[in-house]
Parts: structure tokens; C-alpha cells; sequence
């Protein structure tokens, strides 16, 4: 007889967090000596969740981002990816930067989305295009398979980046203000879809911005930092506050707190 399989109960399963940060603290390398971007960061990020980093310019959010990606070692504390210690980058955490430059242009949408699919997946070619197509249709590409990226507008290179990151169903999606450089309609149309397939898919995503309704809309919890070094000044719980939410009495107050925290003081945190 075969024997069953043993799976722990829920509350043991999530006991541990996909990611966690302790004491993170990050420092670069300067002429003019070391340079502390981040100081003394703690969080864990449950199984589904959608940790949002949020602060002013400079308080360290794509630090942590690459840190968490395996990009910048620590200088002092630790990162973890379902209790092991990250030590590089790894397919099962795929990040999404602002930048348009992110595809590679001598290949289609449509591969640029099947390539990592293929390569780091091992996904058979026939399979790995049906999904980048599909990736591609839930953010507004189907027209745009077979285009080549230097022929795409910036908020469709953006799109396809989205694509392929989404396609691969990473376990964490790591991005990095992905909807900053797009217009106000294709933005709010892109939150709604990230918003659709983390339902859908049920990935772990850490999110950087520094606008204070994505936050609300987009996490399930905010990280508030502040700058000079990069520190948590205080975190929120939003998993309540969604698209349907959105405009809402208690949506509108979250985001009135979270902006009084941010310029307390006449801005001092900013
Ligand atoms: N490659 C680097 N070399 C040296 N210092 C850096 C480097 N990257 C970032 N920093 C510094 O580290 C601090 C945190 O930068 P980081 O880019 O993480 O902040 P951020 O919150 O993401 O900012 P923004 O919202 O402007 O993107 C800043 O003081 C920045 O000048």
C-alpha cells in the first residue's frame, strides 16, 4: 500500500514565511567610504501575500528589493526564502524593474515572454508560447505576439516585462515601481490585472513604490521606511482594502494616515 503523504496543517505550513528579513541592513561601496542605504529592517511575508515597500526617494526600497532578489549581500542581518538563506538570484523569485530596456530585442514579444520559460523552466517550446501568449492577452499584448520591442511604445515594452514575469508563476514576483512610467489609464488597468492574478495564481509579491494609493491597493500590508539610512517607521495591515474598496471612507482614511506618517514633522521623514 502506498503510503499517504504527510501534510502539515495550515497553521504549520504558513508558519513559515516564504520571505523574511532580520535586522536587514545594506550598505554601498563609495569613494568617499561606505554608504548606508538601509539600517536594522525586519519583516516576514506570508504565503500570498503582497508586502508593499513604500517611503520617499532614497529610503532604501530597491535596496531591500535587490537584497531580497539575491542581488546585494547584506552588510549586517539576514534575508530567507522559505528558511533557506538567500545567497543569488533564483528562478523562484522573478523581479520586474521600472525600466523599459528589459527585453531583449532581437526577440519577439511572444519570446521574449517563452524564452525564461524554456531556459529556466524547462517548458517545451509549443507549451512555453502558449503561455506567453496568454500572459501577453491578460495585459493588453494580443496584438502585439509578433512584434519586435524597439517597435513598442514604453507602457507596452512594460506590459510585456509584466507578461513574461507573470508567465514564469514565480513563487515571490519581486517588482520594482512597474507601473511608474506608465500613463494613468494603462496604470490603473495593469493594477486591476496584478490584482486579478494574484487572486488567480495565488503568488507571494513584494512591491516597491513611493505612491501612496498603489500602496493601499496593491498590499496586503504596507512597510512604511523612512530615509537617511533606509528604516521602518511603522507598518499598516490593507488586506481589506481592494479594487472594490478603492475611493471607499475607510480606503481614503488609510491613505490620509499613511501621508500624515510620511510628512510628519513638516516632511522630516521625506
Ligand atoms: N549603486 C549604488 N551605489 C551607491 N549608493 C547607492 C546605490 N544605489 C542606491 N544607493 C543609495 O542608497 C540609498 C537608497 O537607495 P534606493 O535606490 O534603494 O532608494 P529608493 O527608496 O528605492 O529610492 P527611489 O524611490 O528614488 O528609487 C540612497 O541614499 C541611494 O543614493
Amino acid at each position: 500500500m502506498t503510503a499517504l503523504p504527510v501534510i502539515p496543517p495550515a497553521e504549520i505550513r504558513s508558519a513559515v514565511p516564504v520571505l523574511e528579513a532580520r535586522g536587514l541592513t545594506l550598505d554601498y561601496a563609495g569613494a568617499a567610504g561606505r554608504h548606508r542605504a538601509v539600517e536594522d529592517v525586519s519583516f516576514d511575508v506570508a504565503a500570498g501575500e503582497r508586502l508593499v515597500l513604500l517611503g520617499p526617494s532614497g529610503c532604501g526600497k530597491s535596496s531591500i528589493l535587490k537584497a531580497l532578489a539575491g542581488f546585494l549581500k547584506p552588510a549586517a542581518g539576514t534575508v530567507h526564502i522559505r528558511g533557506r538563506a538567500i545567497r543569488g538570484p533564483g528562478p523562484e523569485r522573478i523581479v520586474v524593474f521600472q525600466e523599459f530596456d528589459q527585453l531583449l530585442p532581437w526577440k519577439s514579444v511572444r519570446d521574449n515572454v517563452a524564452f525564461p520559460l524554456r531556459v529556466a523552466r524547462k517548458v517545451p517550446l509549443r507549451e512555453a508560447r502558449e503561455r506567453a501568449d496568454a500572459a501577453l492577452v491578460k495585459v493588453g499584448l494580443a496584438r502585439a505576439l509578433d512584434a519586435y520591442p524597439h517597435t513598442l511604445s514604453g507602457g507596452m515594452k512594460q506590459r510585456a516585462a509584466i507578461a513574461r514575469a507573470l508567465a514564469a508563476e514565480p513563487d515571490v514576483l519581486l517588482m520594482d515601481e512597474p507601473f511608474a512610467a506608465l500613463d494613468a489609464l494603462t496604470r490603473r488597468t495593469l493594477q486591476e490585472d496584478l490584482l486579478k492574478l494574484a487572486e488567480e495564481q495565488g503568488f507571494t509579491l513584494v512591491f516597491v513604490t513611493h505612491a501612496i494609493d498603489e500602496a493601499v491597493l496593491v498590499g496586503t500590508r504596507l512597510h512604511l521606511l523612512a530615509a537617511h539610512p533606509g528604516r521602518t517607521i511603522a507598518t499598516f495591515e490593507t488586506a481589506g482594502l481592494g479594487l472594490a474598496e478603492r475611493g471607499s471612507p475607510p480606503f481614503e482614511q488609510v491613505v490620509r494616515d499613511v501621508h500624515d506618517l510620511l510628512f510628519a514633522d513638516g516632511g522630516h521623514h521625506v
